[in-house]
């Protein structure tokens, strides 16, 4: 689904090496079209309190200008062959700048002294004397060459984008392909393609549109992501359980699932660990093939199956509930010590801290098939109802009702 967040900008890149004459480049109104994407997007962060992007669409917004005001010219003249020199590298340079290092909020002095540098450094390379920096480097003059005599890419423009890209994907894959990054990385994306097709007609102004559309896919999963996903588990919570329920086809069954004893685990190994323990079964919830996990709301989850066979249905919850049994969690022990001097103190004397101990949960299970038309809140009722037969069972076992 995340990856959703780059198609705007595949889809260009396609159109950009399959069909360059296309219509569509020049079908739009630039740069008014332009201008209203980032108003609109920009209008919307604020309106979702994601400020962050602010700082993306005042570079973008920045960027747009100064690609007006200078590179409107045949690449022949100097002026703007410099600035196209210097224009892409300090784009990958900046936006790296922005991925990397901690973002302040954005009503602080800090984010606003940011925000104002992202919206007018592009701008000023148009009143920079870039000639006299290009005079001052005659021995680097190589790596202003073009890398390929069909495009005007350049060396030093090249070796940048590709160094900020491949740090971009390093960060993303290290960091398990965080939405906002791929939205981030989409403008950096946009903005190479502009660079690497700069005779095309409109291009400035489509660049700045999709860049403009991927933040604002970005915007939306990110909504998407706070109504519908459980932060702890990171399952769909209740609000998408509903919805699911209200779609469920006539050979369904629904299972509620509940830790159990979970308040004395709470009890003796703390809230935190109880809540790394809700995030585990969470992970193992998600795995199952065959049905749905969702978090109904505290220790209790509930399971979707699209199908109303009792004998394959209580062999996939036996299955879960062996799994979760037969899982290893280890838990930090209360007196192991806070820093780590006191912990390599207590190592060296052959004093044993708290350490970690294995322990294991279980949980109780009450699964109900759904009769015919049977409305969503009497079919979780009675998958409630069998789950508290579950417990009355005596735990760690699973319940299955057909009426
Ligand atoms: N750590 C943590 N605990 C939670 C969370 N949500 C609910 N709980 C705890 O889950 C416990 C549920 O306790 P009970 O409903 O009494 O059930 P139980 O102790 O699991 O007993 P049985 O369900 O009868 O086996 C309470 O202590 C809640 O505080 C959460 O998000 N994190």
């Amino acid at each position: 689904m995340r990856f959703l967040i780059l198609t705007p900008v595949l889809l260009l890149a396609m159109l950009l090496a399959v069909w360059p004459e296309h219509a569509l480049f020049t079908a739009l109104p630039f740069p008014l079209t332009a201008w209203l994407a980032l108003a609109f997007v920009a209008s919307l962060a604020l309106l979702m309190r994601q400020t962050d992007w602010l700082y993306w669409l005042a570079f973008l917004a920045g960027h747009y200008y100064a690609v007006q005001q200078g590179l409107q010219r045949p690449i022949s003249e100097p002026a703007v062959a410099l600035l196209y020199s210097y224009l892409p590298v300090l784009s990958a340079l900046w936006l790296g700048f922005l991925v990397l290092l901690p973002r302040p909020p954005l009503l602080t002095k800090a984010g606003i002294a940011l925000f104002v540098c992202s919206a007018l450094l592009p701008v000023c390379l148009l009143y920079l004397p870039l000639p006299n920096w290009q005079d001052g480097l005659p021995d680097y003059h190589w790596l202003l060459q073009p890398v390929l005599s069909a495009s005007p890419l350049s060396w030093l423009q090249a070796t940048v984008l590709l160094l900020v890209v491949a740090m971009w994907l390093a960060l993303l894959s290290y960091r398990n392909w965080p939405k906002p990054m791929l939205g981030q990385l989409a403008v950096l994306l946009c903005l190479t393609l502009f660079y690497l097709w700069l005779a095309q007609p409109e291009l400035s102004g489509w660049a700045t549109l999709i860049a403009s559309s991927c933040l604002l896919l970005t915007l939306a999963l990110q909504m998407l992501q706070l109504a519908y996903i459980d932060e702890l588990t990171q399952l769909p919570q209740r609000r998408a359980l509903i919805g699911h329920l209200n779609r469920l086809g006539k050979k369904s069954a629904v299972t509620m699932l509940d830790v159990d004893h979970f308040k004395k685990f709470n009890d003796t190994y703390g809230h935190d660990v109880g809540d790394q323990v809700l995030r585990l079964l969470g992970a193992i919830l998600a795995k199952q093939r065959g049905m749905t996990a969702y978090r109904y709301g505290g220790e209790e989850f509930t399971l979707v199956f699209h199908h109303a066979n009792p004998k394959k249905l209580k062999e996939q919850l036996e299955q879960v509930r062996q799994q979760v049994a037969d899982y290893p969690l280890v838990v930090r022990q209360a007196g192991r010590p806070k820093d780590s001097d006191t912990g390599k103190k207590q190592r060296s004397s052959g004093q044993k801290s708290g350490g970690s101990k294995t322990v294991q949960i279980t949980i109780s299970l009450g699964c109900a098939i759904r009769q015919p038309g049977e409305k969503p809140e009497p079919l979780l009722k009675r998958a409630d109802e069998a789950l508290y037969k579950a417990k009355k069972k005596g735990r760690n076992c699973v319940v299955l009702t057909s009426s």
